[in-house]
């Protein structure tokens, strides 16, 4: 029988990896597998702000919000140890392109292309 594909040799050294290399690979995919539901989860929501923004006229970005943002996750990073400048940017890149989903929205509003009164998200359905 064909060996799983994460039991195979390593093709450069032809011997098998560890096991706690497995093992905590398979912790590290399922991990990866949580942040992308979650980031999935963050988007559906802040695509929504977005659209309640483009409708009152507000703009794209709220640097006193962003500030407050980055103050909170750095603290908690620290807690957690994690590089706050990694927590930081990671946070930056993620929010880039919130700002940038935000523009597209509001510029669609302004072309009437989008309905300012979309229902709000039912996150629970
Ligand atoms: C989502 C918002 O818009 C922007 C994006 C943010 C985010 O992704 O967390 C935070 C602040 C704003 O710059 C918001 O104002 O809440």
């Amino acid at each position: 029988m064909a060996q799983p594909f994460d039991e195979a040799p390593v093709p450069e050294t032809g011997r098998a990896l560890p096991p706690e290399i497995l093992a905590l690979r398979r912790t590290i995919d399922n991990i990866d597998a949580a942040l992308v539901h979650l980031l999935a989860e963050r988007f559906r929501a802040t695509e929504r702000v977005g659209e309640l923004k483009a409708t009152d006229g507000l703009p794209p970005a709220d640097p006193q919000r962003d500030r407050q943002q980055i103050e909170r996750l750095k603290t908690i990073a620290s807690g957690a140890g994690l590089d706050p400048q990694f927590a930081e940017a990671f946070r930056n890149f993620i929010v880039s392109e919130v700002i940038r989903h935000h523009e597209r929205i509001a510029a669609e509003h302004e072309a009437g292309k989008r309905a300012g009164n979309a229902p709000p998200l039912d996150t629970y359905s």
